[in-house]
């Protein structure tokens, strides 16, 4: 794929400590607030990826793989995966980590894209800067 330099540079990281007003009734962390959290990180790295106006367009399937307890750090990974015409794909992971032990393992996964626009809010083809 092209791009890999930009792809490179535009790799976003988030890191949330996960306190007991984002958790559930199962003390763990809500899905709600999980996508809301991965739908930001994606389009912080669409953002930095292309330097244009963008919206989110569709997110493909989320995965919750392991539950995340309140107590524990959260990384979020977005990644510029797939570049279109006018719109980009952008691959978010959350794994979680034991505050107090050397403890990481990948817990959820989902695609979003996003649609570059112009002042119109139409699409436009993406150009990334050199
Ligand atoms: C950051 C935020 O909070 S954004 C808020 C939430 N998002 C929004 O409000 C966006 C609302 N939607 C819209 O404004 C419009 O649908 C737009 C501007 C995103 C797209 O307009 P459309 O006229 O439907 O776009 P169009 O059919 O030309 O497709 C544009 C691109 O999007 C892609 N696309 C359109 N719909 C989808 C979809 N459901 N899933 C995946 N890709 C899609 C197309 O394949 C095309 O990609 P390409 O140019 O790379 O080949």
């Amino acid at each position: 794929m092209a791009y890999e330099e930009q792809i490179e540079k535009s790799v976003t990281r988030i890191f949330k400590a996960v306190f007991p007003n984002t958790v559930n009734h199962y003390d763990t962390l809500f899905g709600g607030t999980a996508m809301h959290l991965m739908d930001e990180v994606a389009f912080i790295t669409a953002t930095r990826f292309t330097k244009m106006r963008t919206v989110t367009v569709s997110s493909d399937r989320i995965d919750f793989k392991k539950p995340i307890p309140h107590g524990t750090i959260i990384e979020l990974v977005g990644t510029v995966v797939h570049v279109g015409n006018t719109s980009l794909k952008v691959r978010v992971d959350i794994y979680v980590e034991q505050m107090y032990i050397e403890h990481r393992e990948h817990a959820i996964s989902g695609t979003f894209t996003f649609v570059a626009i112009d002042e119109n809010k139409k699409p436009v083809p993406i150009k990334v800067p050199a």
